[in-house]
């Protein structure tokens, strides 16, 4: 066990090390890159210098202005001096040697509103991602019992967490690599291209599989658990091709303000603390409406157009063009237009302004499942008349 343990803390140190040059290099800006390179572990390249000159590397170490590089030692001491606290959740056994260390990719996915991820690749076939959390001041005590918390949901629509580490200048998370994608990824592309084809099966195992992961999560900590953060970048699929809720919990660590074009977030959420399980509802409705219609509510790198999904639907609110907001490739599907009206509708009850109008997460899961009338929650929205 130490010995994996010794080549996870040199695989974080490297991922460290490897996400404060790409900040030397990069505008620190939302902008998005992917960089792969090999993670050589050995003690050379662990030692700064890292080797730019390997294939892949995207810049070279002259670039780096002096103080710069003076900068990044200071930042290396306290990481190594600092590495104390990774630790494994129970069922995770990473079989993996050095050699396959050594040989790892690691590739920048992106940057998000807590930090940034990574995938780190290794010949035997094992792929994790890393999370690299910024700006999470909580007291080493507080973090890991919020991270217990996070790890003892287990459920099969919800990621899990595979490990996390905790130093007072860095902390980390460990997750599974889903190979597809986000469905952010899958409905929008990354640069707007590369959409993936989304029938209408698809698109309610990833319903039906997100509402339960959600309201199993609602169900923890004594029903007070919340996600805080679902957004389709946050939702993949599970090997049985069902949605599944990533980044449980990382949203109350830390009060971000968001902002209204953030188009996930209740009208009542202000900073990222404020969030509770209504509040997660109506995220869920925006993104059962971005399914649906395939229209981004937010910004998605590559920039496709933001819509406002509440507005959109409800333009057409009791007219004969209620075909006009479902993505065309759903209309080839003749004979699914009701399920696809009564989804749509389930979308617009969770996204009441008012919290308390909206549908617990288990109605929800039972509306989807046919266990409920919808109309027990009299929505404000029906369609007076579908015509497609
Ligand atoms: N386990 C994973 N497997 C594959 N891709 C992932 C995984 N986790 C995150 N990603 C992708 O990496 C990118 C960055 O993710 P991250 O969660 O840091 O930010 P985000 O989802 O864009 O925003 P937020 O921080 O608000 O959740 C996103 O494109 C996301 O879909």
């Amino acid at each position: 066990m130490s010995n994996i343990y010794d080549k996870w803390e040199r695989l974080v140190e490297a991922v460290i090390r490897r996400e404060q040059l790409w900040q030397m290099f990069h505008d620190q800006s939302a902008s998005v890159s992917s960089i792969s390179s090999d993670f050589s572990l050995d003690s050379q390249v662990l030692d700064v210098p890292f080797d730019f000159s390997s294939p892949g590397g995207s810049s070279t170490y002259q670039q780096l202005r002096p103080p710069a590089v003076e900068n990044l030692r200071k930042k290396e001491t306290s990481v190594e001096k600092g590495v104390s606290g990774l630790v494994f959740i129970q069922g995770f056994n990473p079989a993996f040697d050095l050699d396959d260390m050594s040989k790892s990719t690691a590739e920048f996915l992106g940057k998000g509103t807590f930090g940034s991820a990574y995938m780190a690749a290794m010949d035997n076939g094992i792929t994790v991602v890393l999370k690299r959390l910024n700006g999470v001041n909580m007291p080493e005590k507080k973090f890991r019992q919020h991270l217990e918390i996070i790890a003892n949901v287990r459920h099969e629509n919800v990621s899990a967490l595979r490990a996390y580490y905790f130093s007072k200048d860095e902390k980390l998370i460990v997750y599974d690599h889903y190979s597809n994608g986000s469905v952010s990824a899958m409905l929008h592309g990354k640069n707007g291209e590369n959409r993936a084809q989304l029938d209408w099966e698809t698109r309610l195992r990833i319903a039906i599989g997100t509402a339960r992961g959600i309201a199993h999560i609602h169900n923890q900590s004594g029903g007070k658990l919340v996600h805080g953060n679902i957004k389709s970048s946050n939702i993949f699929l599970n090997s049985q091709e069902y949605g599944c809720v990533s980044d449980l919990g990382m949203a109350n660590m830390i009060a971000i303000p968001v902002m209204r074009t953030a188009g996930y977030h209740a009208p009542e959420v202000k900073n990222t603390r404020n969030v509770s399980q209504s509040s997660d509802v109506y995220s869920f409705g925006i993104f059962l409406l971005e399914l649906l219609t395939r229209k981004s509510p937010s910004h998605v790198i590559g920039g496709v157009e933001v819509v406002d999904l509440v507005k959109l639907v409800n333009s057409v609110k009791g007219k004969e063009q209620t075909a006009s907001v479902f993505d065309v490739e759903l209309l080839r599907n003749r004979n699914v237009e009701e399920q696809m009206v009564k989804m749509l509708q389930i979308g617009m009850s969770c996204v009441a302004k008012t919290p308390r109008k909206r549908p617990k997460m288990d109605e929800v899961v039972k509306m989807m499942e046919n266990k409920q009338k919808f109309s027990d929650f009299q929505p404000d929205f029906i369609f007076k008349k579908c015509k497609f």
